[in-house]
């Protein structure tokens, strides 16, 4: 048994009297606070009756104290409430507020140094202000219990036991993992969830982003900006505010990325950290179904990392054991072989492990993460489930089915020409990363899977040809299962035009390997569909080039603004003679009314978007354009050039840094 906290030998915790021939005078604390002492009868100097002298440093520090300590109960004393629920309709009467003799004693609050649940590194009285009157045989103060996360150094991160590839990827002090199997008391695995998902109705997304319990600080993009009133055709040099900032579909889509990246899920039962990544949040839903790709349960994560700050998308595979030195050779060849990928059409892969943290032996596999990324699965199969073994009339247009495969093209040659084969070419390990954007996601991770049964490079790289032909066909017959190819073929004709099927046969022919056939001899095959969908991407560059220029211009003005913010009206320096010339300062002055404060000839105030643009726009270049200033009672007049206005609020804002910067 332990001792409840607080009942402590008087030798350890409670004050020592100024001599030990004073400690028979003094009342016990423990008698004080708990109504007995375990070590009275065990050498304890304190006295244990009624009547003993309070405290001398407690009686100094809190005069309640030392008097409850004397008479600690007299009617003074507040009276007792029973806590209860009501019984029967009997409402239990309100608690007295007055302080509890139990808490009169009680050492003031004295934050802990080491954080949260740990002992101050000493708990003897120091005479210093803070903590006089400190009372260490008193009960500690203890926040309730929370799960605290420290993010650990990377080697502190690194479980023992785990398999670690080091950073450069080649040297290891590996000790495997033995399998362990999952404790019993340990939480059941959270229902999981795909928070980014953008078809809420088939991942449950909806629900997740709209339960303020799982997302407090939801954004309401919404009201950032909300339509546009209707509006008549305008002539071509009028404009709108919306004209002067990037659209609302892309700084929507841009601040749904930087959340959908920045979310934690409160409350998570996952471990804390998985080697240096921590904050996991699951990206799927719970589905224990074993993936049959893998021949293991498969379970992505989104996590940021302890050493770059970076986010990443960690792939669990439950249960996966080294077994032998291939598989450890391939685990460890991962990051340098994959690192040669450097492909737009390829997620990133960064580091394959092995780790226990979950509570069984897990293969994990670190690759880039791509916010609100979907697969081509969810995309087109998603509405197609309960049709499975039928052919669909629906399918991918054919311009983006063009554009697809160009793009699964691009992302072979860049795999093949690295020396490596993707292995998993299937609709649902491939992202849609925007609109219209598709990388292959979890290439090389057979390597490691059946590192046991090693092929010749050539005939991967023609089995990747040959998955490449069957993802067309799936896509085109919106059929994710293709059991019957000729069937599959016929049904995907009515469809595309017959180039489209010409070079799918031909991927899918690739199979028993035929000799020459490479994605080279593909590429050709593809060249002007290959021309137009480098067109396009061009000219999506040269679109959001210019939507990039325009949020240039809206950061100058942010600046501007900023510094005549800082500048004006600061009324610790309003007497201050030295302080920014006055002239320089009242032109500014005069400057902001003239941008921000115009009334029309009625009075009205004008709250035209183009004039303060056009001012702001003119001052940052300092045109020599000049303007008149006119004072509020419309007394005095300036005329000054934007030139001159910017070389005053310079001057001002260099004048107020330098004091900002002298003691
Ligand atoms: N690298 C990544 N970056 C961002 N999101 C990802 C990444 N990889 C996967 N996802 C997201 O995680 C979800 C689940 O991916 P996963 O590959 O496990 O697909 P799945 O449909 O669950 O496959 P299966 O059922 O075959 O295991 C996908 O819907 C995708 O949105």
């Amino acid at each position: 048994m332990t001792d409840p906290p607080g009942d402590t030998p008087p030798t350890a915790l409670s004050p020592r009297p100024k001599g030990r021939e004073n400690a028979k005078d003094t009342a016990c604390r423990n008698v004080t606070i708990y109504g007995h002492c375990r070590y009275e009868e065990k050498g304890c100097a304190f006295n244990h009756h009624e009547g003993g002298k309070a405290n001398p440093s407690t009686a100094k520090a809190t005069p309640i104290a030392a008097d409850s300590a004397k008479k600690r109960f007299n009617v003074d004393s507040p009276s007792f409430t029973p806590a209860s629920l009501a019984v029967n309709g009997n409402q239990p009467k309100p608690k007295a507020t007055g302080i509890s003799p139990k808490f009169a004693n009680a050492a003031p609050f004295k934050p802990k140094v080491a954080g949260v649940g740990s002992r101050p590194a000493s708990t003897a009285p120091s005479s210093t202000s803070s903590t006089k009157g400190y009372n260490p045989n008193a009960p500690e103060w203890t926040a309730p219990e929370a799960q605290e996360y420290l993010p650990p150094s990377y080697n502190n991160a690194i479980p023992p036991g785990s398999f670690q590839p080091d950073q450069n990827g080649d040297s290891l002090s590996t000790v495997f993992d033995h399998y362990t199997p999952t404790p019993s008391n340990q939480p059941a695995a959270q229902p999981q969830i795909n928070p980014y998902a953008q078809d809420g109705s088939t991942m449950g997304s909806r629900a997740y982003f709209q339960s303020s319990a799982n997302y407090p600080q939801q954004l309401q993009h919404h009201l950032y900006a909300a339509l546009p009133p209707h509006r008549e055709l305008s002539q071509p040099n009028q404009r709108t505010g919306r004209d002067f900032f990037i659209p609302e579909n892309l700084r929507q889509n841009l601040a749904r990325k930087s959340e959908a990246t920045r979310m934690t899920i409160p409350n998570s039962t996952l471990p804390p950290t998985i080697a240096h990544y921590h904050s996991l949040v699951p990206l799927v839903n719970n589905s224990q179904k074993t993936n049959t790709l893998f021949g293991y349960q498969s379970q992505a994560y989104k996590a940021e990392s302890n050493l770059d700050g970076r986010f990443y998308c960690l792939r669990r595979l439950q249960g996966y054991r080294v077994n032998e030195a291939s598989s450890e050779h391939a685990i460890r060849n991962i990051q340098p072989n994959w690192k040669r990928v450097k492909n737009g059409n390829v997620v990133s892969v960064h580091l394959a492990f092995t780790n226990s943290g979950f509570g069984d032996s897990s293969l994990i596999y670190v690759t880039d993460f791509h916010p609100l990324a979907e697969t081509l699965a969810q995309k087109h199969f998603a509405s197609s489930h309960r049709y499975t073994n039928r052919y669909s009339t629906s399918h991918v247009p054919e311009e983006t089915m063009w554009s697809y495969i160009v793009q699964i093209a691009s992302a072979l040659k860049g795999i093949h020409s690295a020396g490596l084969a993707a292995r998993v070419i299937d609709a649902s390990k491939i992202l849609l990363t925007d609109e219209g954007r598709v990388r292959l996601n979890a290439c090389g991770i057979l390597d490691v899977i059946q590192a046991d049964a090693p092929q010749a490079l050539v005939d991967l790289q023609r089995l990747d040809l040959h998955l490449f032909g069957k993802l067309i066909l799936a896509l085109g017959t919106n059929n994710a299962s293709q059991h019957n190819q000729t069937e599959a073929l016929q049904s995907f004709s009515k469809s595309y035009s017959p180039r489209i099927r010409q070079v799918t046969s031909w991927l899918l022919e690739r199979f028993p390997p035929r000799p020459n056939d490479n994605i080279d001899s593909f590429l050709l095959q593809i060249t002007s569909e290959m021309a137009s969908t480098f067109d396009s991407t061009l000219h999506q560059n040269d679109a959001l080039g210019s939507h990039l220029g325009i949020e240039l211009e809206n950061a100058r003005m942010v600046r501007l603004n900023i510094k005549m913010s800082m500048v004006l009206e600061r009324p610790e320096y309003k007497d201050d003679p030295h302080w920014a010339a006055h002239g320089t300062r009242e032109c500014i002055r005069l400057f902001r009314d003239y941008v921000f404060h115009q009334v029309d000839g009625q009075g009205r105030p004008s709250t035209d978007l183009g004039h303060i643009l056009g001012c702001l726009n003119r001052l940052d270049a300092g045109s020599e354009e000049k303007i008149m200033l006119t004072t509020r009672d419309e007394e005095t007049v300036i005329v000054v050039s934007y030139k001159e206005i910017k070389t005053a609020l310079e001057g001002a804002f260099v004048d107020l840094c330098r004091r900002a910067t002298r003691s």
